[in-house]
């Protein structure tokens, strides 16, 4: 990598300030998958044993830049703990600040012992974080002396924590997950084996539905359920009810639609669904298959079984299988049996290098119980996405040239 490595650097003693992605999935304020959490370990505990005064610093969630209490940091500070008990002493705790910046954080930073962590409240609780606002950035790199990025699944933000600091530290280095996730990722889709399916779902449809275009330059197929799916029949002339769709993609939808097309690539959308008369666990449902409207009340949170079979038929083919975003609500149990089954059929194909990223997605495949048998499971879901259709990551440009391989 042409990139500094946090292994490149002299910690001792520096206050390091470690941009990870804490973005976990919470319910009740209990972590319900800390894969994320996990995978950074390796930097963390890198640090602290270098001796560094490690400052963790993260978003959780969409606070819009105000403090929101379901949206706090605090409740990851004992499970951290936890984590790190191997190499923490038995009085020594991770510290944590109220604010990410300001006074409190500052003089916490400062006073941090080596070998000692802490971690910092939300950066989102400043609208500055996402503007990439250039005081809010100074403000944070002021708290240390090395950045190190190890926000894989944030890569994809020019945001003052990945991008804006960069600018106002010396040193700038990707830490071990960063590295991981570049490497690895960067191998499979040198020259993916064909078929090469790409699986796309989840809520976040205006962010994710502009990746589709470029994946339709290399995807073999594209096969879309969850949440980005209702957009998509909406192009295609349908009226789905209550369901998510985002008025403003429609356009984007039918080009997308019209290019697939165009280069004879499969695009395969939800042919039945599981119908609810609200967002909850314990909604009445009713499935539905059929082309024409769905009844106006009800949404569509899950795929049905026709579609599941539909989809299974493309992925029992496929050479290389990218999959980012559920399939439906997956989180309830009465919306989780499309996600469950395209998981399976994705871990049943031993012939395919298989890749499934998203802070939800990959919760979803540790609770189907097949995420062992997946070749890469990436904490990034749009950030993974991006980085395969060819963009350059800002958080990954703005880390400082290695010198060795220019
Ligand atoms: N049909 C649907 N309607 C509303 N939300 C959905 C639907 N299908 C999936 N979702 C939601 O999508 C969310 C995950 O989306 P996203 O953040 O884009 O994925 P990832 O984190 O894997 O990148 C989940 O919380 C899931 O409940
Ligand atoms: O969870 C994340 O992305 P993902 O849902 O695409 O996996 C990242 O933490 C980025 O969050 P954002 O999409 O609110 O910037
Ligand atoms: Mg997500």
């Amino acid at each position: 990598m042409a990139k500094l490595s946090i292994r490149d650097l002299d910690l001792t003693d520096k206050r390091v300030l470690i941009r990870v992605d804490f973005n976990v999935p919470l319910k009740d304020g209990i972590i319900t998958d800390d894969t994320r959490i996990r995978e950074t370990l390796p930097t963390i505990e890198y640090a602290l044993r270098h001796k560094a005064k490690v400052i963790l610093c993260s978003h959780l969630g969409r606070p819009k830049g105000k403090p929101v209490a379901s949206m706090s940091l605090r409740p990851l500070v004992d499970h951290l703990r936890t984590r790190l008990d191997h190499i923490l002493g038995d009085d020594e705790n991770v510290a944590f600040s109220p604010d990410c910046i300001g006074i409190v954080a500052s003089e916490m930073a400062l006073n941090l012992e080596s070998g000692q962590p802490l971690l910092l409240e939300n950066l989102r609780f400043h609208a500055e974080e996402e503007a990439n606002d250039p005081v809010f950035a100074q403000k944070l790199a002021s708290l240390c002396d090395i950045y190190v990025n190890d926000a894989f699944g944030s890569a994809h933000r020019a945001h003052a924590s990945t991008e804006g600091v960069t600018h106002f530290v010396k040193q700038s280095a990707a830490g071990l997950l960063m590295e991981k996730e570049l490497t690895y990722l960067g191998k499979a889709l040198t020259e993916p084996d064909k078929p090469f399916v790409a699986i796309i779902g989840g809520a976040k449809v205006s962010d994710k539905i502009q990746v589709i275009d470029n994946l339709l330059e290399k995807a073999d197929a594209i096969i879309i359920g969850g949440g980005m799916a209702y957009t998509f029949l909406n192009a295609q002339g349908q009226s789905t009810g209550m369901s998510l769709v985002e008025p403003d993609k429609i356009d984007v939808a039918k080009a997308a639609l019209e290019k697939a097309k165009a280069k004879g690539v499969r695009f395969l959308l939800p042919i039945d669904h599981v119908l609810a008369d609200k967002f909850a666990p314990n909604a009445k449902t009713q499935v539905f298959s059929g082309a024409g409207p769905f009844p106006q009340d009800l949404m569509a949170l899950d795929i049905g079984s026709k579609s599941i079979a539909l989809f299974e038929e493309e992925i029992a083919e496929a050479r290389t299988i990218i999959w980012n975003g559920p399939m439906g609500v997956f989180e309830m149990p009465a919306f989780a049996r499309g996600t469950n089954e395209i998981a399976a059929a994705v871990a049943r194909n031993h012939d395919a290098t298989t890749i499934v990223g998203g802070g939800d997605s990959v919760a979803a495949i540790q609770q189907s119980g097949f995420a062992n048998r997946i070749t890469h499971i990436s904490t990034g879901g749009g950030a993974s996405l991006e980085f395969l259709e060819g963009k350059t990551l800002p958080g990954v440009a703005a880390l400082t040239e290695n010198q060795r391989f220019k």
